[in-house]
């Protein structure tokens, strides 16, 4: 059901499905899925290479998640396809996270639509067949950090700017349980404990030192030592550690699943809040000063 609304967004962005979407292809070839998501196929070694491409910061716009979500399905269903690295196509940010301005203004229907969505690819990457490693080229707050902690691996470029974290405390918004269960599962309870509350976000040393990421790397070898990475998850039969990926992670999908539209209820409610609209009116205004 849920893919069905991603796919009605899609078609009402004027995306073409069929073919073009399907070009998450497999002739080594670089190819485009769609206009937001690139992906780079590499059917030889089985491993596709998804860049985010939605400038200026790669937020997660309705649209964007909606092409992601089909993208990942369409690679989950190729077996062709075994392990996905997650990048951006636009080094110095991986993604900003949530659109703001999806969260902002808006009706509650467009609130629950979109909330959907973001519950739709947390779901499709947390608890994918394939092997996820996110090479994490840039700044990652937020919803941009969900996606790589939803990754079985993580790679970051070593560059003081690109910081790590779920920050949502920050402006003046609550990061849902489904994101604590990620970041605990992660970095355990106490650490999430701190790093929630005070919205921390993680420089590369920090982000090592706590688990936020797995592996630290000078910026020019961060694809590749995803790659390096990748290959030798491969090497693991992909029954087993399917099962044990599931074993692992199912629950805590589980938990999302069984109270998926309470939850969209919930962050209806909250979003449309006065105070919280202030906040991230303020919080958007804080971003376009910076920049003046
Ligand atoms: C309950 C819900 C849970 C929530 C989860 C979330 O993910 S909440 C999300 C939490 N996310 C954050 O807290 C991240 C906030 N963003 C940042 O901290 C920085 O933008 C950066 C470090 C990602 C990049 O720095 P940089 O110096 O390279 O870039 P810049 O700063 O100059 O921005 C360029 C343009 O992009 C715009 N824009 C930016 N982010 C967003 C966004 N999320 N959305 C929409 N727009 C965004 C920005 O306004 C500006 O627009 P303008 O004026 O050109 O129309």
């Amino acid at each position: 059901m849920a893919l069905v609304a991603a796919r009605g967004t899609l078609l009402r962005a004027g995306v073409r499905l069929g073919t073009e979407a399907a070009a998450c292809g497999r002739n080594g070839t670089r190819r485009s899925a769609s206009h937001r998501v690139l992906v780079e196929p590499d059917a030889a070694a089985g491993i596709a290479t998804i860049k985010f491409k939605n400038p200026p910061v790669n937020s997660l716009t309705l649209e964007f998640l909606t092409e992601l979500i089909i993208c990942l399905e369409k690679l989950e269903n190729d077996k062709t396809f075994r392990g996905v690295i997650l990048t951006s196509n636009s080094p110095g940010i991986f993604s900003a996270g949530l659109d703001l301005r999806e969260m902002c203004g808006k009706n509650p229907a467009h609130y629950a639509e979109y909330w959907r969505a973001v519950q739709e690819l947390w779901l499709k990457l947390y608890v994918s067949n394939m092997i996820l490693v996110a090479a994490i080229n840039g700044a990652s707050p937020a919803g941009g950090c969900l996606m790589s902690l939803s990754c079985d691996y993580r790679v970051l470029a070593d560059n003081p700017r690109y910081k790590v974290g779920l920050n949502e405390t920050l402006l003046g918004i609550v990061a849902p349980f489904w994101f604590r269960d990620t970041l605990v599962n992660t970095i355990g309870h106490r650490a999430s404990e701190r790093a929630l509350q005070l919205g921390l976000l993680f420089p590369p040393a920090e982000a090592l030192q706590v688990g936020m990421v797995d592996q630290v790397v000078p910026e020019d070898q961060v694809h590749s030592t995803a790659l390096s990475v990748i290959t030798q998850w491969l090497a693991i039969p992909d029954h087993a550690r399917q099962l044990t990926k599931s074993m692992m992670r199912k629950a805590t999908t589980d938990n999302l699943i069984k109270q998926r539209e309470a939850d969209i209820q919930n962050f209806v409610s909250f979003i449309s809040r006065d105070s919280i609209q202030k906040s991230l009116q303020m919080y958007i205004e804080k971003l376009k000063q910076k920049k003046s």
